[in-house]
């Protein structure tokens, strides 16, 4: 199946979480970090209900406007649906890929949480567009995650993986290079951009960080 999607771009990818942003909020937050270089967005909110996340969905959509930026939203199908993102990232447990796609059509962007081998064998990925592959490290952002892989385990993912995948789990800017060695196309992450004093000198040291990793 060949999907024609929105562009997205996985370099730096922000992973919401609006009670990490504290006084700074949720759209400040996501306005500067787009201003330091965050090149996709995901809503995710494990304590809102659908009415309001589907509201800050389409807060965060008009002022992603013109940016370029895709609005993807974690879990929940419905507030995908509903408030007009580009897409939905799910994990092992969520909502079945092939029911996401088909409900969601062909432009959305769908995401899929990957861990093992044995769950990368089962993805179906032709109805799929990127995967997420972690946790990288241990981390305080999710709950109950899955085993760290490490940056071995990463690469094990990533090498026998045929599509797009971002890293995600514990990872600041000083992870950029080995990510990328990985076979990562990106990085995607909570409190390194949520909370921190400034939301986009912490995007900017990801962006700055690629740039030097890149340079001979
Ligand atoms: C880009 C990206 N990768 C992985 C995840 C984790 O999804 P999931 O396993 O469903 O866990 P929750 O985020 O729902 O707690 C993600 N959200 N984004
Ligand atoms: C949302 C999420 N998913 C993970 C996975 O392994 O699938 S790890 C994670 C939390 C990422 O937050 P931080 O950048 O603060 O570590
Ligand atoms: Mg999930």
């Amino acid at each position: 199946m060949s999907l024609t999607h929105t562009p997205f771009d996985l370099s730096l990818y922000l992973v919401t979480d609006a009670r990490l942003c504290r006084d700074y909020g949720l759209e400040r937050t996501v306005a500067e970090a787009v201003e330091g270089g965050v090149t996709l967005v995901q809503l995710r909110d494990k304590h809102a209900s659908d009415a309001e996340m589907i509201r800050q969905a389409k807060q965060l959509k008009a002022l992603l406007a013109g940016s370029g930026v895709p609005l993807i939203i974690n879990d929940r199908l419905a507030v995908a649906l509903e408030s007009g993102a580009d897409g939905l990232h799910v994990g092992q447990s969520d909502t079945a890929v092939q029911a996401a796609r088909e409900a969601l059509g062909d432009s959305a962007i769908l995401g899929l949480s990957i861990n093992t081998l044995a769950e990368l064998k089962a993805a179906p990925l032709a109805q799929l567009d990127y995967l997420g592959l972690g946790p990288v490290f241990a981390t305080a952002s999710k709950r109950d995650h899955a085993s760290p892989l490490g940056f071995d385990g990463l690469a094990r993912l990533a090498r026998a993986a045929s599509l797009p995948c971002v890293a995600i789990g514990g990872l600041d800017a000083r992870h950029s290079a080995q990510v990328r060695q990985a076979g990562a196309q990106g990085l995607a992450v909570i409190s390194a951009i949520c909370g921190q004093p400034s939301p986009r000198d912490a995007a900017l040291a990801f962006v700055t960080a690629r740039k030097d990793a890149l340079t001979p």
